[in-house]
């Protein structure tokens, strides 16, 4: 599989071992997180379900560093996952809801993107960027404008994108719910194989088949934790 980040540096890449969230409020007007504290272990699958509104997004958001929480702290063994600017680090990944795609841009350049950002070469990027779009189903896609594209490619363009760095956090929000089954079986497959290579992975989702498709299994209601 490619994994460029880890396979550049076999020597000195320590996996994460916990992503852990401790008492984690968050107020914005009113209380959208109350008290939650959850932890991601590395290598399982964990979905975190709840309605719409019940603060997947915000949890994702703080668990990732886009976010500062008003009070509690996100941990990645130890680390601080808020680093004062909403950047995240460098070992994390996301899969966001909006996509985040740059539209003028080409599939193969958005994802190539996420590599560059992280110091590979420009055509050590591009080659993993085909590959990346490839696993999803898309490689024929790669030169199209991504403005071009319909809402479930766009979406695999955010899968490969998430997928490429070899994160060792790995956030999808929502990320099967703009796809036909098949397409789901395909990113259910490849969450599990990042788990399996000893990521921390946290789907947040609506779909029962992707809740029973994780090891672990966090339920939110109203911003709080209800399993
Ligand atoms: N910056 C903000 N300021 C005020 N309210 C916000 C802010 N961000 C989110 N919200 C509200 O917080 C609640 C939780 O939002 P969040 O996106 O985390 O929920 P969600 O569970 O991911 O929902 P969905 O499944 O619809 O994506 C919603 O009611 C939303 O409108």
């Amino acid at each position: 599989m490619t994994d460029p980040l880890v396979s550049e540096h076999p020597m000195t890449h320590h996996r994460a071992r916990e992503l852990a969230l401790d008492s984690i409020t968050y107020v914005a007007g009113r209380t959208l997180l109350d008290d939650v504290s959850v932890s991601f272990p590395a290598g399982k699958l964990t979905a975190v379900s709840g309605p719409s509104g019940s603060g997947k997004t915000t949890l994702l958001s703080i668990a990732g560093g886009l976010l500062q929480a008003t009070s509690g702290t996100a941990e990645l063994d130890g680390q601080d996952m808020w680093t004062g600017s909403g950047d995240p680090l460098p070992e994390v990944a996301f899969i966001l809801q909006v996509y985040g795609l740059v539209p003028i841009l080409s599939a193969r350049e958005n994802v190539s993107i996420a590599l560059r950002a992280r110091g590979v070469a420009p055509a050590d990027a591009d080659e993993a960027a085909e590959a990346a779009l490839a696993r999803f189903g898309i490689a024929d896609l790669g030169e199209r404008q991504v403005e071009e594209l319909s809402g479930g490619q766009m979406q695999r363009v955010a899968c490969a994108r998430g997928f490429v760095v070899g994160a060792d956090v790995l956030l999808a929000d929502e990320p099967t719910s703009e796809l036909d089954e098949g397409n789901r079986s395909v990113v259910l497959a490849e969450l599990r194989e990042e788990a399996a290579r000893g990521a921390v992975v946290v789907v947040a989702t609506h779909d029962p088949a992707v809740v029973e498709a994780c090891d672990l299994h966090i339920a939110l209601d109203e911003g709080r934790v209800v399993r």
